[in-house]
């Protein structure tokens, strides 16, 4: 097996509703008609307000939560369950404590009952990447915020996955682990090419990695704004942060914030 070598998956979601029925006469409509293509290996940032939504986008598109109405298809593959060409990363790393790291990232394959000799292999080919070469046997309590967090990502990579859906992956990290997450998961997506779902709070952080940024409405969750990014890659954490391309960017998406009285202006 090479290193990640998987190509991205095409994504096609079709009238996309999800109400939850949480009482007989108090349905909450977390989505409203969502449609939305994602190009192979594109990698797309969605931020809004908080319940608008977002984990319930990613619930779906892993195939976690039953929708109400509408199609999700990966690479032309209605999705309805979860599938081994979507890889999933959480806030919380959902470690298993008692497993090695190594056994963390093959539990999957374990689960599957696929060929773990082949994928110890391609575990420990990720550990490197991640810059975690010989923590293999090291348990969760002896890593940091951090390195729990890319043994996850590792874990979410290790079928090879078409799309890696990360629902705000770096939220409970300090700010230098969170920047230096940021940059290796920039250049893990562009030896990958994969397909991302990048859910976050922060705009910064949407706008720096993405190639495309959606901007969700308060609750019901639509797409209020579909803002394509288009700065050079790989980006630089200084240099990109003071290019001006990047700061009208971060102000376009504010405003709409502002304009939905999400963000208040003193
Ligand atoms: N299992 C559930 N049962 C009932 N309602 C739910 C359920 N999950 C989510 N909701 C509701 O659906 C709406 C969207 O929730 P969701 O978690 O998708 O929002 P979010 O944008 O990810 O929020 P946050 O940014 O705070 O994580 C919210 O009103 C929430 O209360």
């Amino acid at each position: 097996m090479n290193a990640i070598s998987q190509t991205g998956a095409a994504v096609d979601i079709s009238r996309l509703s999800k109400t939850y029925e949480v009482r007989e006469d108090d349905d909450v409509v977390a989505l409203d008609g969502i449609d939305l293509q994602f190009e192979p290996g594109s990698f797309v940032a969605v931020v809004g307000p908080s319940g608008c939504g977002k984990s319930t986008l990613l619930s779906l598109m892993a195939g976690l939560t039953g929708i109400t109405t509408g199609t999700i298809a990966i690479d032309g593959e209605t999705i309805s369950k979860p599938h081994p060409k979507i890889g999933v990363v959480f806030q919380s790393d959902l470690l298993l404590y008692w497993r090695t790291v190594l056994d963390n990232i093959l539990l999957p394959i374990e689960i599957k009952k696929l060929d773990i000799a082949r994928y110890r292999v391609r575990a420990e080919e990720l550990l490197t990447q991640v810059g975690l070469e010989g923590f293999g046997n090291k348990y969760p309590s002896e890593l940091s915020g951090g390195m729990r967090q890319r043994v996850a990502i590792c874990r979410a990579l290790i079928q090879e996955p078409g799309l890696l859906l990360m629902d705000e992956p770096f939220g409970a990290l300090d700010a230098l682990t969170r920047e230096q997450m940021i940059m290796d998961l920039q250049a893990m997506w562009l030896k990958a090419g994969n397909t991302v779902l990048f859910i976050t709070h922060g705009i910064d952080e949407a706008v720096f990695l993405a190639d495309r940024v959606l901007v969700m409405s308060p609750r019901p969750g639509r797409i209020d704004l579909d803002l394509k990014i288009d700065m050079p890659r790989p980006r630089q954490w200084g240099s990109t942060h003071e290019d001006k391309a990047y700061h009208g960017y971060v102000r376009q998406i504010r405003e709409i914030f502002e304009a939905k009285g999400v963000l208040v202006s003193h």
